[in-house]
């Protein structure tokens, strides 16, 4: 246990072998390759982002916070760890300073740079939007039309499980496009308990937290379309304000995606785009955006507005690994431990739906564990085991 708080110590970068040490080593080299690839970056950015990379995997980390809407906060966050090694970071920490870096190498903030604004993972994120995989999905959608609607918001609740699998920023070196995709494992399944609580009386808004982009955000769309038809009052979806971890989503990128389902020769996925820009234009689907999002905090550090507001939504839906990650701390559990004591802390009802491609495991019966842990020996990090695990 760490002696300060009575958790488990933060998952670091340090280890040499560990997953979180390869995202740093591995991944990050493809990611700063593939950037240098989609946009003719002129020799000021080449540099800095060549720059970012060395540094980030044997430099220091400056004391000056990134210029931009976001330097307060950042230098708040930097205090502890400014002229500490990279490898001495905590993962999560490390990993959300990267991307922050990242947005100043690019000139994203930059008001006198005409670069300002232009997403670096646009190109990626759209790519997805017609792709074959993109298509399929919403064939699968399409097939749903005529079931009954509880068990199409059962269906899509898993549809918007899996859509985590798609996150770019993990395909960088693991998964390769339509391989090793579809409903795998699911781990954890609390989707009663998920119904239970959307199914409760009361008009207070469902807030879904959302991951990423292109195929994720729309099987997450599909679902909010779902939960208005069966009876919640509101939803409110939470999205990262600046492009972060490559391919989380913000609000253009829900509008790209009614865009895309608008131009898809896909009746239902057309009426879909439809429903959704009505349920926006009436305020029962409110884009919601905050600056905490795209800061290291952990769930533990929520601002006083959000946790009020987690506090008086029916649930909160966390979608993917970095909520997964934020919502236990990043921290070495032990993967038995209960999913409500990790949990315990959060101001309401939530449910976290997550493929596992992270070390971090929590709630996992020790039997199946053991048997995981046999047979797949990879299960956290591949992306192919996948849990909705909830804290009524
Ligand atoms: O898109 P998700 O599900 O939040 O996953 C992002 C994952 O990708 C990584 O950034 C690694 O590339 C992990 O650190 C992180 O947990």
């Amino acid at each position: 246990m760490d002696d300060a708080n009575g958790l488990p110590p933060r998952i670091g970068i340090d280890r040499p072998g560990s997953f979180s040490r390869s995202v740093f080593h591995e991944r990050h080299p493809v990611l700063i390759a593939n950037l240098l690839e989609d946009f003719p970056y002129p020799p000021r950015i080449r540099a800095e982002l060549e720059e970012l990379l060395a540094e980030s995997l044997d430099g220091t980390v400056p004391a000056e916070p990134p210029p931009g809407p976001d330097t307060a906060a950042w230098a708040a966050q930097l205090a502890p760890y400014a002229g500490k090694p990279w490898n001495d970071l905590p993962f999560l920490w490390a990993e959300a300073y990267f991307y922050r870096r990242l947005l100043d190498a690019v000139q994203y903030f930059d008001l006198s740079s005409p670069w300002r604004g232009v997403d670096p993972f646009a190109p990626q994120k759209g790519r997805q939007h017609d792709g074959p995989e993109m298509l399929r999905d919403l064939d699968a959608y399409a097939a749903l039309a005529e079931t009954d609607p509880a068990e199409r918001r059962r269906s899509l609740l898993h549809a918007a499980l899996w859509g985590n699998q798609a996150d770019l920023g993990f395909r960088t070196n693991n998964l390769q496009a339509g391989q090793g995709e579809s409903a795998g494992d699911v781990v954890v399944d609390d989707s009663d308990a998920v119904a239970e609580l959307l199914d409760a009386p009361g008009h207070a808004p469902v807030i879904v937290v959302a991951d990423n982009a292109g195929r994720e955000i729309t099987a997450d769309l599909a679902l909010i379309d779902s939960l208005l038809e069966t009876g919640t009052t509101a939803v409110e979806l939470h999205l990262k304000a600046d492009p972060f971890f490559v391919s989380d989503a913000t609000g253009q990128d829900v509008l790209a995606t009614l865009d895309a389902l608008d131009s898809i020769p896909n009746e239902p996925a057309g009426t879909l785009a439809t429903r959704l820009r009505e349920a926006i234009g009436t305020g029962r689907l409110e884009l919601r955006t905050h600056g905490f999002y795209t800061l290291p905090s952990t769930y533990r550090e929520l601002p006083a507005d959000l946790a009020t507001e987690f506090a008086a939504a029916k649930l909160v839906i966390l979608k993917g690994d970095l909520n997964y990650r934020r919502l236990t701390g990043d921290r070495e559990w032990d993967p038995a431990t209960p999913f409500d004591t990790v949990a315990s802390y959060f101001p309401g009802p939530v449910a976290a739906l997550r493929t596992a491609k992270s070390d971090l495991a929590v709630g996992i019966d020790p039997a199946r564990l053991a048997e995981l842990d046999q047979d797949t020996p990879d299960w956290r990090t591949s992306g192919t085991h996948a849990m909705i695990q909830v804290r009524r």
